[in-house]
Parts: C-alpha cells; structure tokens; sequence
C-alpha cells in the first residue's frame, strides 16, 4: 500500500548558497541570445496561462530550482589533478554546503556510460560520476573478469564515499547460451581492408592475420551462403560472401576500414534466422559473476522471446539475487514478441547497432519510438543506445545530427541515454558525458507537460499504488513542488518516475542496493538513509539533508510520499503499535469527519467506497463531477486516500480488505 502522505514547506536555518535569491525564470536562464525572441514570448505566454490556472485554486507556486544549463567549450579534458583532489574533497564531504552542483541532480535523463580502456582507473571513473554518468556498463564481450572486477570495486568505492550521487552497475551479458552473437576474433592489430580486396571468415580458433580471422560460431560456414552481404559494426564494414569451404567462407570487402578484434558480424537480412547457440557455458560465467558481485541490472544480448528472461529470472529467484533485467532489443527476431519480451523483464534497451543491421536502417528510428512508448506504457525503464556522440569517439565536438539524436529520446521518454565507445575508448569521454548532459538538461528545460509522453495514469487507474502516484505527481505539479519519497523496495520511487513529475523525485531508502538501482531512473535522485521509527523524525531528517546539500531552499514546498508494506510510520509486523508514529496521527487528522465527507463526496468510486468502509459508514453520494487537472481535486484525492489508507492499515493490518477494485494485484512494495 502507498500513501502520499502531505505537501510541506522545508523549514531551517540552513542557508545554501543559492537560497532566498530571487529565481530568474527558468526561460530567462536558459536563453542563448541567439534564439528567436518569438519563440521565448510564446514560451513565456505559455507559462504565464498555466501560472494564471494555478492561481485560480490559490496555490503558491515553490520556489524550486530550475535547471541550470552548462556550457559545453570544445576545450580538451580538464586534466588537472587538483580538480580531480577537489572533486574528491567534495565528495569525502570536506565542503559543507552548496555542493548541489551536481549534474546529475537536475537533469532527469539518466546516462550510461560504457568502461573501457579509456575509463577504468578510478580517477575517470571519479570524474565521469561527477561529469554526470548515472550506470557504469560493462560489456563482458570485452575485457576480464578481472577487468571487470577492477571497476565494480571502483565504482563500490565511489557510491560508498559519495552521500548525493550514486552510480547503478550494469553487466552487458554477451551472447552464448542467450542467444546468437557472431563476432570476429581477435587480432594483434587492426587491419585496414581496402574495396575489392578478398579476406577469409573462419571457425579455426585462435586465426588473426591480415588476410584471416576466426569467428566465434561453429555454424557459421553452414548458415551463410554464396551472395550473402556480411555486415561488420552493423555495417561500418560490408563484405560479400564468394564461396565456401568445409572451415571458412571467403568474402570481397564492398566496403572496407578498420578491422579490429571482437567485432559483431551480420549476414543482412538473416542474422536473425540463426538458431540459438545454445549449451555454452561462457554467459552463465557472467551470470554468476554478477550475482557474486551484486550488480544491479543485466542488460541480455539478443533476447529473441520471453522464455529465456524467465528463465534467468528463475536463476536469479534461486539465487536470491536481486538483479534487474533489461532486454537488449537488437534482433529481427524480438519485433514480433515485444510485448512479452518486454513484459517478463524490468526494461529494455534500444540496441541500435545491431537493430539496423538486421533490420532496414530506416526502420530503426521508428522502432525506438515504438518501444520507447511501450515500456512507458508498461511502466518499465527504457534505454536508448548506439551512436549517440559516436564522432566524439575521435573529434572533441559532436556532430549536430548526434546532439539532435540525443534530445529526440529526450523528448521520446527514455529513462537513459548510453554512451558505448565514447567512453569505453574514446578520446574524450568527460567531454561526450558533458555533452549528453548539457544536451538532456536543454531538451528537459523545454518540456511542457503537454510534450511528456503519455502518462501510466490511465493504464493503471485501479490499483491504490498507481493511484497514489498519478495523484501525488498531478499535485506536484500543480504546485510545483519536489517530490521526497521514503521506499524501502525502491517501487514507489519507480513508479513515481513513471509518471514523469516535472519536479525531481528525492527518493530516500534504507537498503545501499535500492539506492544504488534507483539511479538508473528517470527524474529519481536515490539517497540512502536509516529510517527512524518515528516517521516524523525521519521526514524531518530528510528534509534537513536536502536543505544542507542544497537540493531544496527554506521556504520550498515538497510533497511527502511514503510507500509500501513496509511503511515508514508503521512498526514491523509483530511490533507493538505503541510506536505509531507523530506523522500517522497529524496525517489522520489531516481532514475534520465534515471535511472528509466533502472530499469523499468528490472522491472517485472506488475511493468513496473504500473510504467509506475504512470510515464504517455507508458510502456517500458523489456530489459532484471531479474536475480534472485541478489541484483540488488531486489534493483532496491523495488526503482521501491517505486517510483511507491509515484509517484501514491501522483497522486491517496491510490491506483495505474487502475493496477489490483498490487492491486488486499484488503489491511488491
Ligand atoms: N572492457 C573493455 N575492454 C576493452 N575494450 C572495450 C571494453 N568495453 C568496450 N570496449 C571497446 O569499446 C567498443 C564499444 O563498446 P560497446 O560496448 O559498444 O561494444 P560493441 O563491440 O559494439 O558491442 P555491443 O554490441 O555489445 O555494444 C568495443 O567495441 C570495444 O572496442
Ligand atoms: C548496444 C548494442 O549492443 C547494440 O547497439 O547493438
């Protein structure tokens, strides 16, 4: 069970060094000079009618920050290690206030950063956190475990020393028992291939010439025929398949570059008719590389249908680990069953690069949309990946194409935006993160709610949970406030940012894993705390950090959600009620029994039905139609139902019993 539980001005002494200035509005901030005055006055109309609304139901609008917008300078890489000390500092809490300066607060969009050569000391890894990468990926198609350990221990470090950032551990499973991925074999060096010249596929181990290399797939002599168009890179590299011989399939380069090792190989229009490799051990060695490591998602390659989601779910239930699993939609073969796919997982990512091998080019672009909008429908996390700053890999600039790319599935709703060889062994990986943050905060700072893509709340209208986060993100941003949310499981958090308030959710939780999952969310700044038996201390405790780390201003209003089985102001089961906490009773009394009855009255159905129950009377007669978008009706829609959910928690030990509309699937929070 959910319960939003109040909006409430943060009170203090804490004076950040931001606080209390009158705030430029967010148009004014984020103006370049060279943009047509036209489409500021509109934009300001725009605000003005929508401030003009609000003032009609006599709210107050918050005195949130808005987003600042750095300046990307195409100067090289601060390569000072005083900066990096700084950095540190910072982070080991040496400045006490005003280090909300932090990219990855205000932006929403979350970015995943690939390690690599180029990343993984811990002083890169240091400074892409604080550059603003939100999930370290590790493709295990690359590098050692040993490798990959290195960084893991890397990043732990940093989450642990760090109290306002934290940074999500995704292992990249590489193909095997998954599923089909073809790749070359290494090489000493990269090979140049010219157009026309002939070079030589083949399932030899260990082959690595100028003239030859191994792949990595037993029947690929048998799958691709004479005339087949094999594609490397998803097509950086083509070459045409001439003939074949019992161990290897000799090809005329179409369209050469640079060959270098381990590189995806395609066969155009036919990847994904590969039967699936099955029996390899080398995937589940990753598996269990993750558990043992404690990752937080695995991103699976090539995931064709939902059974082998299930059934890593299956293994992960066995081993009690608390992974994620985001499906990587790259193959042909997935299309057909998106639905499922995405179902039976936790999200999934648009793994453009080889999605446009197997698939026309053009239809890429439209499939990211397509399954940005069903995870968005399905309430779960989207990435888009492949390409996005993929000239930054060698110039200190992006091309304009790939900033436009970036504020596309901004604008789409992707949770998170990957960035591959960029960082993993690019020239410039601080400056690509920096990019894609600038790019992301921009594209954000111009969405109007109308822009949001469609939220959940109609999807998912029934269940108290959804109903308590359609409610309380309509609120927020009625008044523009912050949301701070206490979850044990991180599902409230989650489902909060579904809904894409415009305001960042400051999700406060007890567990480092949750904290740690949670930053791969869009929209949600993770913050581990101990929670106190008393409800009241810990909003208090939050409340105070917040305004140290400069995250909130004295004086600003946020709205409080609390969610879960698990709820902040309620002992554990088996302990004594006695403890019921300050802010159980305030919330009951929010409403006079007069006041209550009006509300229940403007209540929907099922609420007046459950409220009534929790409140043992008959239910009441609507009086009158809701009216959408209005801050009262949310307002009074969220009290009810905090109010029914004390009153029946406290009566019935969880559940509103007896009101199946409300709490008609189970609730994992
Ligand atoms: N751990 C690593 N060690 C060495 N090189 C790496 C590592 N991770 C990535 N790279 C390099 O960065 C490139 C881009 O990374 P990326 O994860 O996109 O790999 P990829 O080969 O394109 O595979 P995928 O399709 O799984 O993304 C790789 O092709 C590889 O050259
Ligand atoms: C990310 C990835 O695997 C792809 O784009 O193919």
């Amino acid at each position: 069970m959910a319960q939003v539980v109040a909006s409430r001005p943060v009170h203090g002494s804490f004076v950040c060094a931001s606080a209390g200035s009158a705030k430029k509005s967010s148009i004014d901030e984020l103006k370049p000079s060279a943009l047509p005055s036209k489409f500021f006055r509109a934009k300001e109309q725009q605000k003005n009618k929508r401030f003009l609304r609000n003032v009609t139901v006599m709210v107050k609008r918050s005195l949130r920050a808005e987003p600042e917008v750095l300046p990307v300078s195409p100067e090289d890489l601060p390569k000072r290690e005083e900066e990096f000390q700084h950095l540190r500092g910072v982070q080991l809490g040496n400045t006490a206030v005003g280090m909300w300066s932090k990219p990855t607060v205000r932006r929403k969009t979350k970015i995943v950063c690939t390690i690599g050569p180029s990343t993984n000391t811990r002083e890169m890894i240091w400074k892409l956190a604080e550059a603003g990468m939100n999930v370290a990926r590790l493709n295990m198609s690359h590098g050692d475990h040993a490798s990959h350990q290195k960084v893991i221990d890397l990043v732990k470090e940093y989450n642990a020393q760090s109290k306002d950032n934290v940074i999500a551990i995704m292992l990249d499973t590489k193909a095997g028992f998954l599923g089909p991925e073809v790749r070359s074999g290494d090489l000493p060096q990269p090979i140049a291939l010219t157009n026309g010249q002939e070079f030589t596929f083949t399932i030899k181990r260990g082959v690595g010439t100028d003239s030859c290399v191994s792949v990595n797939y037993d029947d690929f002599v048998n799958d691709v025929e004479v005339g087949d168009m094999l594609l490397v890179d998803g097509g950086m590299m083509s070459l045409m398949v001439k003939s074949k011989t019992e161990d290897s399939v000799k090809c005329e380069v179409v369209d050469g570059g640079e060959l270098k090792s381990r590189r995806h190989l395609n066969v155009r229009g036919k990847s994904a008719t590969l039967p699936s490799i099955t029996g390899g051990n080398l995937d589940w060695d990753d598996i269990k590389f993750g558990v043992d490591n404690k990752v937080d998602f695995y991103a699976v390659s090539f995931v064709k249908d939902a059974k082998v989601v299930h059934e890593l779910k299956d293994y992960l239930k066995s081993c009690n680990a608390d992974i994620h699993v985001i499906v990587k939609i790259e193959s042909a073969d997935s299309v057909p069953n998106l639905h499922s796919i995405i179902t039976a997982s936790d999200g999934a990512m648009v793994a453009r690069g080889d999605l446009g091998a197997e698939l026309p080019i053009e239809e890429v672009p439209l499939l990211q949309e397509e399954i940005i909008r069903m995870c968005r429908s399905m309430g779960k996390a989207v990435i888009v990946a492949t390409n996005m700053l993929e000239s930054m890999i060698v110039h200190p600039t992006p091309t304009r194409a790939e900033v436009s790319d970036i504020a596309i599935a901004v604008r789409e709703g992707a949770d998170a935006v990957m960035l591959s060889g960029e960082t993993a062994h690019g020239k410039f990986p601080l400056k690509a993160v920096k990019v894609m943050h600038t790019v992301s905060l921009r594209t954000e700072a111009t969405m109007t709610e109308n822009d949001t893509p469609p939220n959940l709340g109609q999807a998912f209208k029934n269940h108290m949970s959804e109903m308590f986060a359609f409610h309380a993100t309509m609120m927020s941003n009625t008044l523009g406030t912050s949301i701070v949310v206490f979850t044990r499981t991180g599902f409230m958090a989650i489902l909060l940012s579904h809904y894409r308030p415009s305001g960042t959710i400051f999700a406060f939780t007890d567990d480092e894993r949750v904290r740690q999952r949670l930053a791969l969310y869009q929209g949600v700044c993770p913050i581990h705390m101990d929670f106190s038996n008393d409800a009241e201390e810990s909003f208090n405790n939050a409340l105070s950090f917040l305004q140290k780390q400069g995250m909130v201003k004295e004086g600003e209003e946020v709205a409080l959600v609390q969610s879960g089985k698990q709820p902040i102001w309620r002992l554990h089961n088996g302990e004594s009620r006695e403890g019921q906490s300050s802010m159980a009773r305030a919330a009951r009394g929010l409403l006079s029994r007069a006041a209550r009855e009006q509300l229940v009255a403007l209540a929907p159905r099922e609420g007046r039905t459950a409220c009534a129950r929790a409140m043992k009377r008959p239910p009441v007669r609507r009086v009158r139609e809701p009216r959408e978008s209005s801050l009262c009706e949310h307002a009074a829609r969220v009290r009810v139902m905090t109010d029914i959910a004390i009153s029946a928690s406290l009566c019935n030990n969880d559940s509103i019993e007896g009101d199946q509309t409300l709490v008609d699937r189970p609730i994992s929070d």
